[in-house]
Formats: C-alpha cells, sequence, structure tokens
C-alpha cells in the first residue's frame, strides 16, 4: 500500500521537482540529519540550488511534501490560511494533544485564535511586566548567584516555565513548579520523538505525562471557578482566569477540559522555543564582547533610572531597542522553530507547479533568513539590520506570518527582554567549551547545553 501511494504521487503530472527518496521514509532521515549536523539550512539550499529556488517537492513523515521557499513562498503560505492552504501537525502531535489548537485548525482552534489577543495582546501583558521582572530575580536568586559556572539551556527552561506557570495559572511556589516541570520535560521531549506507543517508550511517556498535567490543571481550573465566583481570586490575575470569563460569540463559556488542553498548548509552544531563544542569546553576548557592552550600556542606563526594589515596567522595555535587535539577529540566525507545515485544501498551481489537495507544504525560516538576497553577508551578525524599517516583508519570519503567527510573539519579547536585562546587570560571562557544536533536533541547541563561567560585576 505505501509503495503504492509512494508510486500513484509520483505519476501525478507536473508536481514540482524534487525527489522523494525511499517509500514511506522519503528523505526524513535526511532532513533530520542536517538538523542534527547543525545545519538545518542545508536541506533547502542543497534541493533549492538542484530544482528550483522557488518550490521543491519531497516526502518527509510519511507525506508528499512540497516546500516553498524565499520571500514569495513565505508571503504565498501566509496570505492564503484558510483559503488554500490550513495548519498541519504530525500525528504524533494529535496524539499527545488531542484537541489542542496546536493541532488542528478545527473549530476549537478558530474559537481559542479569538481568545487569546485578549491576554497575549501587548495592552494585555504591560500590567505582567513588574510580575516577570520579579519571577527572573528569584530565577537569579535561586539558581545563578554565587555560582561561578552555569549551564544555560536547563536554567533558561527553568525560567521560562516558572514564568509561564505563573502567567498562565497562578503558580509561583518553587516546590510546585518543580512538581509540575518534570513531567513536563517528559512531555516536551515526546512530542519530537518517534511515535510508537508502547509501554516505555519516550513518546508513550509523552502521553502519560500530558495525561497527568491535564489532570493537575483541571483542579486548579476547579478551585479557580470556585475562588472568581467568592471574589477570592481577580478576573485579571492571569490567563486562566481570561479563560474562565470569557465567552464566545454565541455566549458559550470553554469547560474545563478544553481550558486544560488550551493551556497545555500555550506552555508547550511557549516553552523550548524562548528558552532556546535566551540560551541563544547568551551564547552570542559571550562571542561577541562588542554587542555585550552596548546590550550592558543600555540595560544600565534603564537600571539607574529605577528607585531600589523598583520593577521593570512598560516604559522600560520601550527603551530596550538595541537589546531587542539583538534579540532579533539571535533568532534570525538561530530560529527557534525551523519553520511550519500546512495542508492543501485544495489543488492548486504554485510558481507553475501542480500541488494536488492533501499534500503537505512547509515553508521554513533559513530560506530567508540566510539567503544573501534578504540579507545581505548573512553570516554576518550584525543588530543595526534591524533598525528603522527593518527588514522586507516576509524575509525575518521567526514567528511565521498570516492569521497563524505566533499569537505569544509579544509574550516572547517580554520574557526574553527582561531575562537579558537582568542577566547583564549581573554578569559577564565565557563559554566553557569554545567550540561546542550546534543540534538542531528541532530546536537548536548548544550540544552540551551551554556551561558558560560567570563574572559577577560585584564580585
Ligand atoms: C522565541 C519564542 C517563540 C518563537 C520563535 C515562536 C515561533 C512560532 C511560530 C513560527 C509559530 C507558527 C508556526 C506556523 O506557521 O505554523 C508559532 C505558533 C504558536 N506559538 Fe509560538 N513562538 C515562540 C513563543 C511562544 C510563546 C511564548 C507562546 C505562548 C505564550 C507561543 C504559543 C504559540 C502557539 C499557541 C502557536 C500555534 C498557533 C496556531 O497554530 O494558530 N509561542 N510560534
Amino acid at each position: 500500500f505505501l509503495t503504492y501511494r509512494h508510486k500513484s504521487h509520483a505519476s501525478t503530472k507536473n508536481l514540482p521537482p524534487g525527489t522523494t527518496g525511499l517509500p514511506f521514509i522519503g528523505e526524513s532521515i535526511e532532513f533530520l540529519r542536517t538538523g542534527q549536523r547543525g545545519h538545518p539550512e542545508k536541506f533547502i539550499y542543497d534541493r533549492m540550488a538542484k530544482f528550483s529556488s522557488q518550490v521543491f517537492k519531497t516526502s518527509l513523515l510519511g507525506e508528499p511534501f512540497a516546500v516553498v521557499c524565499g520571500t514569495a513562498g513565505n508571503k504565498f503560505l501566509f496570505s492564503n490560511e484558510n483559503k488554500l492552504v490550513t495548519a498541519w501537525w504530525p500525528s504524533s502531535v494529535d496524539k499527545i494533544f488531542p484537541s489542542s489548537l496546536q493541532t488542528s485548525a478545527k473549530e476549537e482552534s478558530k474559537k481559542m485564535r479569538k481568545l487569546l489577543p485578549g491576554f497575549l495582546k501587548p495592552e494585555a501583558l504591560q500590567r505582567y511586566i513588574g510580575i516577570m521582572d520579579m519571577i527572573a530575580q528569584r530565577h537569579f536568586a535561586s539558581g545563578w548567584d554565587n555560582k561561578d559556572e552555569v549551564t544555560v539551556f536547563p536554567l533558561a527552561k527553568r525560567y521560562t516555565f516558572w514564568l509561564a506557570c505563573r502567567l498562565f495559572v497562578s503558580i509561583e511556589d518553587p516546590e510546585h513548579v518543580a512538581k509540575l516541570a518534570d513531567p513536563f520535560n517528559v512531555l516536551a521531549a515526546g512530542i519530537i520523538s518517534v511515535p510508537i506507543d508502547l509501554p516505555g517508550t519516550p513518546f508513550n511517556r509523552a502521553i502519560k505525562a500530558s495525561n497527568l498535567i491535564r489532570k493537575e490543571l483541571q483542579v486548579i481550573i476547579k478551585q479557580r471557578k470556585i475562588d472568581l465566583a467568592e471574589n477570592k481570586a481577580s478576573p485579571t490575575q492571569d490567563i486562566l482566569s481570561h479563560m474562565l470569563l470569557t465567552s464566545d460569540e454565541d455566549g458559550q463559556y470553554m469547560n474545563e477540559m478544553d481550558i486544560a488542553d488550551k493551556i497545555l498548548g500555550l506552555l508547550v509552544g511557549g516553552h523550548d522555543t524562548a528558552s532556546a531563544a535566551i540560551t541563544f542569546v547568551v551564547k552570542y553576548l559571550a562571542e561577541l564582547p562588542e554587542i555585550y557592552d552596548e546590550v550592558f550600556k543600555e540595560q544600565m542606563e534603564i537600571a539607574k533610572s529605577k528607585a531600589p526594589g523598583e520593577m521593570l515596567n512598560w516604559e522600560d522595555i520601550q527603551k530596550m531597542r538595541y537589546s531587542w535587535n539583538v534579540a532579533c539577529e539571535v533568532m534570525r540566525l538561530a530560529p527557534p522553530l525551523q519553520g511550519g507545515f500546512r495542508e492543501a485544501l485544495n489543488d492548486f498551481i504554485y510558481a507553475g507547479f501542480s500541488i494536488p489537495k492533501g499534500w503537505k507544504l512547509y515553508w521554513s525560516t533559513s530560506s530567508t533568513h540566510r539567503n544573501p538576497e534578504c540579507f545581505p553577508k548573512p553570516e554576518k551578525f550584525d543588530p543595526s539590520r534591524f533598525e528603522g524599517n527593518g527588514p522586507a516583508p516576509y524575509t525575518f519570519v521567526p514567528f511565521g506570518g498570516g492569521p497563524r503567527m505566533c499569537p505569544g510573539k509579544e509574550y516572547a519579547r517580554l520574557e526574553i527582554l527582561v531575562f537579558m536585562h537582568n542577566v547583564v546587570k549581573r554578569f559577564k560571562w565565557e563559554k566553557l567549551l569554545p567550540d561546542e557544536k550546534i543540534i538542531v533536533d528541532p530546536m537548536p541547541m548548544p550540544a552540551k547545553g551551554l556551561p558558560i563561567h560567570l563574572h559577577a560585576h560585584n564580585g
């Protein structure tokens, strides 16, 4: 059957050029291997050079794929959401998140899309900046202060998870956060594992962990309902209150299970992505002392303008222009997500080639981020690319674009900037492993988690 499926695709007329590799496995192994060797862009650029700079066909995860490239490809996919294409996730993700918004373009997801901006838009997030700063300070006190050496990636994960626990469900007790972090890490590891659901496999453990966290969330949700009814909880204290109190156009409220799923989806969407971005900010600042100095200057000016004990606020964030340009340049060179999947809703023609209904499509950050036509001297770290109007539309896409653009973009911006403020204020640092390899599996990551040597400014 698989061989038949494989051949039947090959016989369709005027498909994009490309190879589909072995039956079923297709080119998945090559796709993953170039990432594990630290160069996910190689898979894309080799094929763009060999077949077409606009679109090529391949076969990944048992599915026929058209990979669209360059600004035109990004523009096409981002502006045809729910017209020609819709979101698609591999079936392994579906099993771990049975009804999560990350998995489908179904009604649930659309509802959620309408709901999220209420909590995640910049105006709504402003009031949480002080809380982010407070958690960051506690995080540095418990994980960094008085240490000579730390490993950045696990700490970045601890920071983003602590923030999410506080801002999504008002959990801030470190012990409670740690209790949730264990199953959560099992879950995060399982999403990217081979989807074999047998006792003991990472995938199987991830499904169990996701059920466990959901149950835990349901207990919290039940209690919150009671607290809100008795005015013991604030309607604006976190995303959970927001979800419980917001109805859709028909006056319907989400049930507890739905809310648990949505929160789980947000936790997953924001966890490894933002932690990877933070880890790479630390890495580049270690490698580029002149960039560190500029970030330090900007952040110290803000720090000096504050009264003792005063937390960061929205005005301070607006002053962090250079720091954000640095973070953007980091995400250009080391985008936390390599790209995104879509599915063709109907047969259509793209760049003169037929894309059959049901085919999967893939857009990739690297086809523009490392393209000299979009970013001259693409290997050079240069935050000034983001000054003025910044890069041309559809070239810089770490958060995707169009209707499915990352809803957590502004939240991520704040947590990254609050982290940068706190880390440069306290330390300068250098890498303990100067040649530490980068692997992309599927997030980019220094192979040993980025161990660094710290020098405290006041020590
Ligand atoms: C630096 C950090 C982050 C990066 C680079 C990032 C990147 C992305 C990208 C590229 C997509 C779209 C994928 C596509 O086109 O199919 C996406 C979707 C999503 N992101 Fe983020 N993200 C980040 C942080 C966050 C955070 C902090 C949250 C939650 C607060 C979040 C929640 C989500 C969700 C729920 C989706 C799915 C939206 C949908 O399918 O409609 N992300 N993210």
